[in-house]
């Protein structure tokens, strides 16, 4: 794959946790990328597959742009005047409350920035009160565009900032957008989303604390009726705040995996033939999304490792709900995945420009 002249430099702030090596891993075979800056906590001593050794492909030039320099790029504690002279573009993969600063002094220094992050997604007050912590300026919130890629096209395209949406809040909008911007839900009624999610999610810091002896052959609920992505969703589905939505957020053992189980109690009788057919109409153009034929179910394995982006939908004409399910993999079309779409379609490339990956199976 050869590089082409018009490679964006592209910085990864967080290269060390898993949305940071996700990014290395799909950038490092995108076609019109530069990866030339790479950040985490603290100065590393070896070069960055010393840190990230199954990273091998970024040593194949064959597959790679520039694989020497990539190979010799190291870990930097970050520094927004170094990854600004050395960037286009920074992708930033910190936790939030960290990400929101760094995200704003990029973005400050001129760089476009795809923040993947909780930090820029809430207006001020919400995200005081979900996060418990104050958000960045209002000129930097209020400059970022939230990056649903198939939702909000037209404003991705020119953003500068990019706020990436949270991985259950992309799998659960993915799934309700369509019925209830066509209203069928039925007003004031709460609509139950119970979502089930990879451990991988958590980080990696939290990843490491949570012992295989904790978690496998386990499953629990966890920040039940807090969840931060709860605003999020609802102020996507209705920024009026009509919807409401109550979302169940369990750790599965599993490393990647998102499904999220939508029950929406519908406001007139529908059949399940015209509520797929009407999603099928919806997501038709779509590369990532796929509506599944009614009998048909989502499975994480059917999406996992890739961007994509499984949907199903029931009708249950005893209880008058609709049923929706969605599968995603929290560190693709979660997280990483859908990071770098927005990232295609800023710079008018192909959408799935770097995201050919296929689903791993089994
Ligand atoms: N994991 C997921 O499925 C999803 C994650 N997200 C969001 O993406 C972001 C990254 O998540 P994830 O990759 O899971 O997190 P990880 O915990 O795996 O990685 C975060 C990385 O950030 C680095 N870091 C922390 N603080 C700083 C700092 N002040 N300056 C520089 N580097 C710092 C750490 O680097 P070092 O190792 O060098 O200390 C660490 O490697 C989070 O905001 C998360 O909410 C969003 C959707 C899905
Ligand atoms: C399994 C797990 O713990 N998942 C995380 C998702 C993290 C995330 O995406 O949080 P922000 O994007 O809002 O920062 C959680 O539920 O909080």
């Amino acid at each position: 794959m050869a590089e082409t002249a018009s490679a964006v430099r592209v910085g990864i702030i967080g290269a060390n946790g898993y949305s940071g090596i996700e990014l290395l891993r799909t950038l490092s075979l995108h076609p019109h990328v530069h990866i030339t800056y790479v950040a985490g906590s603290r100065d590393a001593d070896g070069g960055l597959l010393a840190e990230q050794p199954f990273l091998r492909t970024l040593t194949a030039p064959a597959h790679t742009h520039d694989g020497a320099s990539l190979a010799a790029l190291k870990v930097q504690q970050f520094d927004p005047d170094v990854c600004a002279a050395a960037c286009d573009v920074a992708f930033v993969g910190l936790p939030s409350g960290s990400a929101g600063q760094v995200a704003a002094a990029l973005y400050e220094r001129g760089l476009r920035v795809i923040d993947l992050s909780g930090d820029l997604r809430l207006p001020a007050e919400a995200y005081r009160t979900w996060y418990g912590r104050d958000p960045v300026p209002d000129a930097v919130l209020g400059a970022a565009v939230y990056g649903l890629t198939e939702w909000r096209r037209a404003s991705i395209a020119t953003a500068q900032l990019l706020s990436n949406p949270g991985c259950y809040a992309t799998a659960t909008l993915l799934a309700l957008l369509p019925a209830v911007r066509a209203g069928l839900n039925r007003p004031g009624a709460p609509i139950v989303v119970d979502a089930k999610s990879g451990v991988s999610g958590a980080g990696r810091k939290a990843v490491q604390s949570n012992l295989l002896g904790e978690l496998a052959e386990n499953f629990y609920p966890y920040k039940v009726g807090r969840h931060q992505h709860t605003p999020e969703i609802e102020q996507m589905l209705d920024p009026d705040g009509g919807v409401r939505i109550s979302l169940t957020t369990q750790l599965l053992p599993v490393a990647r995996g998102i499904l999220s189980a939508c029950h929406v109690m519908l406001e007139r009788p529908v059949t399940v033939e015209e509520v797929y057919q009407f999603y099928q109409d919806c997501y038709a153009a779509e590369p990532f999304v796929h509506v599944l034929p009614p009998g048909q179910v989502p499975q994480l394995k059917h999406v996992r490792g890739s961007n994509h982006c499984d949907i199903a939908i029931a009708v249950d004409e005893r209880t008058g709900l609709l049923q929706v399910f969605s599968v995603i993999d929290n560190l693709q079309k979660g997280a990483a995945g859908q990071a770098v779409q927005n990232f295609n379609v800023m710079h008018g490339f192909a959408e799935t420009e770097g995201l050919w990956a296929q689903p791993m199976y089994p």
